[in-house]
C-alpha cells in the first residue's frame, strides 16, 4: 500500500494549506474504502491570494522571451517523463482508467509541454502592407494576464497541460482548480512544473469546491481568461459569469457522438474502433462513441461481431494486468449511468448486453459494459451524454438517413464514418456537424499539434490545442509606425 499523504495549495512558490485547515480525501473509485491522497478544501481567501500572486508574477512573466519561458517548459517535461509511472500509477488509482492507458496519457502531457515550449519561438504575427508607403504596419499578441484554469477529472493530465502549457508559453500566468476526484494527479504535475524553477506566482493550484473555487475564479476580477472543460451545466454558468464582467472564456464541454458504419465499411475495423471509442476508460471521453448508426445491409453482422468482441472484455481494478475496462470515476457518475441504461429500458431500447454492476466488484463503482439495440433518435439515450460504457445501435437504409440521425442532438463533438466510399465520406466531411470528424478511425484520439473543439452546444466554439491555443490565450495588437 502506498503511503496516503495530504497535498496542499501552492500558492506564490508554497506548498501552503487552506485557511480553512479542512480537507477531502481523494478514493480510489476501484475500491472506495482506499483513500489516494487528502487535498485540501479551500475557501475564498486561498483563492484571493492565488490570484494576487498570479497578477503580481504576470507582467515579469510575460516581459521574458518566449525561449526563456518554452525552457522552463522543457524542463517540466522532463521531470514529467523520470516520473512517468508513477504519476501514470495514481491517476489509475485516482481515476479509474488502465495504467496503459494512464501512461499513454501522461506520455502525452509529456508531448505537450515540449509542443508548446517550441511555441515559444514561432511566428506570434503578420507584417501587413499599410496605405502609406512610409508607414510600417504589423501585428503583435499580448497575453490575457491571469487565466483560470477549471479541470474535469477524465483525462487528469492531458487537460490541465493543454491548457497551462499554451496560457504560460504566451506569457500568462495560471491559477489552476482541478477536479477533487484527480486533485493529487494535479498536485503531481504542479510538482514537476515548480521543480523545473517557474518564478512563484507563474503556476498555483487551489483545490476545492467547483461551486466555491470553481464560481470564484470565473467571478474573479482579476481573473483574465477562463478555460474550462466539464459538463454543460457548469460551463454555461461559467460563460455567463464571465461575461457579465467582460472576461475572454473558453468552454470545452459534452457530446453524443456518432459512428456510422456504411454497407461497404470494413466490418472489423468499425468494431475494434467502436470497442475503442466508445468503451476505453469507461466510456467517459468527451469524444467517446456514443451512437453507433448502422446501415441495414451490415446492420447484422456487425451487431455479431460486436457483441462478440464486447463479451471478452475483462472489468476491473485498472492497475492489474488483463483488465481492459476500469470503473467509473466516481459513485455519481456510476448511478448517472445506471439510470441512463434503466431509461433506456423503459423508452422501448432492447438491452442486448451488460446493464449491470458487475458481481464480485461491489467495492468500486464497476458498471457491465453495456450495448442497446433498437434505439431510435427520439429516445433519451440517443440524445444525453451519458458518459459511460453504453453503446445504443440504430439502424438506417441510406447514408442520408445516418447523417441526419447523427445531426439530430444538441452536441457536435467528434464524428466518425467508416466506408470505402469517398462519396460518403466526402458528404460526411461536409454534412457532420462535429468539430472533429474521423474516416475509418475511432470517435476519440485527439492529436495534440491539431485544433480540437466543438460546434453546437459541445464548446464556445474556441478551438484548444495545436497553434489554435493562440487565439484564446493572447490578444491581437495591431501596430503602426511612422518614423
Ligand atoms: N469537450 C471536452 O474537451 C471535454 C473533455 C473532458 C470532459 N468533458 C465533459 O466533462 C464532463 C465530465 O466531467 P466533470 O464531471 O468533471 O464535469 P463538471 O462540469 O462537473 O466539473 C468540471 C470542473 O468544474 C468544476 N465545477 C463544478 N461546479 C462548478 C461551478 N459551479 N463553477 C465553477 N466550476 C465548477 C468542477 O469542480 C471541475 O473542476 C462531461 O460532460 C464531459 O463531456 C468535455
Ligand atoms: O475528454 C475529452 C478529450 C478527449 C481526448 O483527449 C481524446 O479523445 O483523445
Amino acid at each position: 500500500m502506498a503511503e496516503v499523504c495530504t497535498y496542499l495549495n501552492y500558492i506564490n512558490g508554497q506548498w501552503t494549506a487552506s485557511s480553512t485547515g479542512e480537507v477531502e480525501a481523494s478514493i480510489n473509485p476501484a475500491n472506495k474504502h482506499e483513500i489516494i491522497g487528502y487535498v485540501q478544501k479551500s475557501a475564498l481567501p486561498d483563492l484571493n491570494q492565488a490570484v494576487s500572486s498570479a497578477k503580481a508574477m504576470q507582467k515579469k512573466w510575460k516581459k521574458l522571451s518566449g525561449n526563456e519561458r518554452g525552457n522552463y517548459l522543457l524542463k517540466a517535461a522532463s521531470i514529467l517523463e523520470s516520473r512517468l509511472d508513477e504519476i501514470a500509477e495514481t491517476m489509475t488509482r485516482e481515476m479509474g482508467k488502465t495504467l496503459p492507458e494512464a501512461k499513454g496519457e501522461t506520455a502525452r502531457g509529456v508531448a505537450i509541454l515540449r509542443y508548446y515550449a517550441g511555441e515559444g519561438l514561432r511566428s506570434i504575427g503578420d507584417v501587413i502592407p499599410s496605405t502609406d508607403s512610409e508607414a510600417l504596419m504589423f501585428t503583435t499578441r499580448v497575453p490575457l494576464g491571469v487565466i483560470g484554469v477549471i479541470t474535469p477529472w477524465n483525462f487528469p493530465v492531458a487537460i490541465p497541460i493543454w491548457k497551462m502549457a499554451p496560457a504560460l508559453i504566451y506569457g500568462n500566468t495560471v491559477v489552476i482548480k482541478p477536479a477533487t476526484e484527480t486533485a493529487v494527479t494535479c498536485a503531481k504535475i504542479i510538482e514537476c512544473l515548480a521543480e523545473a524553477g517557474l518564478p512563484a506566482g507563474v503556476v498555483n493550484l487551489v483545490t476545492g469546491a467547483g461551486s466555491v473555487i470553481g464560481q470564484g475564479l470565473a467571478d474573479h476580477p482579476d481573473v483574465n481568461g477562463i478555460t474550462f472543460t466539464g459538463s454543460n451545466e457548469v460551463g454555461k454558468r461559467i460563460g455567463q459569469a464571465a461575461l457579465a464582467r467582460g472576461a475572454k472564456y473558453q468552454l470545452e464541454m459534452g457530446g453524443k457522438n456518432p459512428v456510422i458504419v456504411a454497407n461497404d465499411a470494413d466490418l472489423n475495423v468499425a468494431v475494434e474502433a467502436t470497442l475503442s471509442g466508445g468503451l476505453r476508460s469507461t466510456g467517459q471521453k468527451c469524444t467517446a462513441t456514443s451512437r453507433v448508426i448502422v446501415q441495414s445491409g451490415v446492420y447484422d453482422a456487425f451487431k455479431e461481431k460486436l457483441l462478440q468482441k464486447v463479451k471478452e472484455i475483462t472489468v476491473g481494478d485498472g492497475m492489474k494486468d488483463g483488465i481492459w475496462m476500469g470503473p467509473c470515476a466516481n459513485e455519481g457518475q456510476l448511478r448517472t449511468v445506471l439510470s441512463y441504461i434503466e431509461k433506456g429500458i423503459q423508452e422501448g431500447g432492447t438491452l442486448l448486453y451488460g446493464g449491470r454492476q458487475p458481481q464480485g466488484l461491489g467495492n468500486g463503482f464497476f458498471v457491465e459494459p453495456t450495448v442497446f439495440d433498437n434505439v431510435t433518435g427520439n429516445m433519451t439515450i440517443a440524445q444525453e451524454e451519458i458518459f459511460g460504457p453504453v453503446l445504443a445501435l440504430m439502424k438506417v437504409e441510406t447514408i442520408e438517413e445516418a447523417l441526419q440521425l447523427a445531426n439530430d442532438v444538441v452536441f457536435g463533438l467528434s464524428a466518425s464514418i467508416f466506408t470505402a466510399n469517398i462519396g460518403n465520406m466526402l458528404t460526411f466531411i461536409n454534412e457532420m456537424d462535429a468539430g472533429l470528424v474521423r474516416i475509418n478511425a475511432e470517435s476519440a484520439g485527439v492529436e495534440l499539434q491539431a485544433p480540437f473543439g466543438g460546434m453546437k452546444q459541445s464548446s464556445s466554439h474556441s478551438r484548444e490545442q495545436g497553434r489554435a491555443a493562440i487565439e484564446f490565450f493572447t490578444s491581437v495588437k495591431t501596430v503602426f509606425v511612422k518614423a
